[in-house]
């Protein structure tokens, strides 16, 4: 058993209390101290004994891994204006949050985890019933892992009316079972039913769609369809969440539980990370198959970086991100052509941007523009989202949106959720889309989709 030091945050609690009585009004009160190696699946694992509303994020390019548990603060929004909301009730909590972080690192004290919604009004129903339309969460508990260790941030809502007494000894106990967690080995479920959501009318609504493209101003339109499984009980997020984490080494691995529902997931996607006043974005469009020997995996990246359709889909990304960009930031670096960003189980087409975020903007304001991307989306992006809205049979929910973290300290970074699945009970809805452009062809995006579909197949009993 690890043997983990940690103190007492009575002292502290008392202090905070004091000011939210004489000041009336509600303070979050952060501490956070580095604790000893502490491994992020069993914490996410012994934070269901405390409550069902956990985080779970681990970035695609750097040793970072959040998991939060519980919420000391719960922001959820709808509507056109949620990003700026959001925004603005985070910061009203980040000037009263009062802070002990020696450490002060990136993605410690009061962070926020969340996700918005793909469409700014979530659309009623299946299966996306539990999910706010936007939800961003400052956890009770936040797990920060990096390469120099683990950090343990505990942040309590404490109002002028908290029973200081009955608090502290709550969170102590809590604590200690978050951090002495009981080994438990995560069982696999097995795959009892697939069940593809009319496939054939998803592959006519492509053919329109290559249709409907020639005529008017959309350019690029993304379509996504939804593959339902059933399991012969529930199965163990936690070991997907592992088994992802070592399959999908070059994705971020997220998880998101809203009433009982889980959204779980493994994407390559960047839209965008911020480390104080740098930013970067991903442009990741244009796909083909993982080779079987090396040869044939270098064969098969240079035909797509030759392949006329695959570019044209690409270079959308390129042109409406760059330009989203420079509103915002100044030395935009982007390379003139894309390369290959290689997965498990299949390759993009890739495109990378740095620049430097101007002063007075933050990553809420680029990730309201980016979203939806020609990745996602399509081109021009409000047309595309009419489009999607009125052709695709599917509930969006929270997939291809915007999902990621913000702390006090201008860091932060968003993701988009693709190659996800959302999991209740033994069921799970598995969604997966394409850029579809004048000239794709209805049976190779479908094919498409199939591979894109691969990575949470597989962890869930599947074949890959
Ligand atoms: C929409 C998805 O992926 C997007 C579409 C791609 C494409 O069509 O080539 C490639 C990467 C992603 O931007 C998905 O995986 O569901
Ligand atoms: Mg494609």
């Amino acid at each position: 058993m690890l043997q983990v030091k940690t103190f007492h945050i009575e002292d502290k609690i008392r202090k905070v209390h004091k000011e939210a009585q004489r000041t009336r009004q509600s303070l979050l009160l952060s501490v956070t101290e580095k604790i000893e190696g502490m491994d992020p699946f069993a914490f996410f694992e012994s934070g269901k004994q405390i409550d069902e509303h956990r985080h779970f994020w681990k970035s695609a390019d750097e040793d970072f891994t959040l998991v939060g548990i519980s919420s000391a603060v719960s922001i959820t929004k709808e509507g056109e204006d949620r990003f700026p909301a959001m925004e603005k009730d985070l910061l009203g909590w980040m000037n009263r949050v009062r802070s002990w972080n020696p450490s002060d690192k990136k993605g410690t004290g009061a962070v926020a985890l969340g996700g918005f919604g793909f469409c700014e009004v979530s659309v009623a129903g299946e299966p996306w019933e539990t999910f706010p339309n936007s939800n961003m969460t400052i956890p009770k508990f936040l797990l920060t892992n990096d390469r120099e260790g683990s950090y343990l941030t505990t942040n309590l809502l404490l109002t002028p009316e908290e029973d200081v007494e009955e608090i502290s000894m709550s969170v102590e106990e809590e604590k200690e079972r978050l951090l002495h967690p009981v080994e438990e080995e995560g069982v696999s479920v097995r795959l009892e039913e697939i069940e593809e959501v009319r496939p054939e009318e998803w592959k006519q609504t492509i053919a329109e769609a290559t249709e409907d493209l020639t005529k008017g101003s959309l350019r690029k339109v993304v379509l996504a369809r939804e593959v339902r499984l059933t399991f012969d009980a529930p199965a163990s997020i936690t070991k997907v969440l592992q088994d992802l984490s070592e399959m999908q080494n070059a994705s971020y691995v997220f998880c998101y539980e809203h009433g009982g529902a889980y959204f779980v997931g493994a994407t390559p996607e960047r839209l965008v990370k911020v480390e104080h006043d740098e930013l970067f974005s991903a442009c990741l469009a244009g796909t083909t198959l993982r080779g079987d020997t090396e040869d044939e995996d270098d064969e098969l990246g240079d035909e797509l970086l030759q392949d006329e359709k695959n570019r044209v889909e690409h270079d959308y990304v390129v042109q409406m991100i760059r330009s989203a960009v420079e509103q915002y930031a100044e030395e935009v670096d982007v390379p003139e052509g894309p390369s290959l960003y290689k997965l498990r189980n299949l390759q993009h087409l890739y495109t990378p941007v740095k620049a430097r975020l101007k002063e007075g903007y933050s990553l809420l304001d680029v990730v309201k523009d980016l979203h939806p991307t020609p990745a996602l989306g399509g081109l021009p992006q409000q047309e595309a989202v009419e489009y999607i809205k009125n052709h695709e049979e599917m509930n969006r929910g929270w997939y291809a949106s915007p999902i990621g973290w913000i702390d006090g300290g201008r860091n932060g970074e968003f993701a988009v959720a693709i190659r996800s699945a959302l999991l209740h009970d033994n069921k799970a809805s598995l969604f997966a889309g394409c850029g579809v452009v004048e000239s794709s062809d209805p049976e190779s995006e479908y094919e498409e989709t199939m591979v894109k579909f691969k990575p949470m197949l597989a962890v869930l009993g599947g074949k890959e």
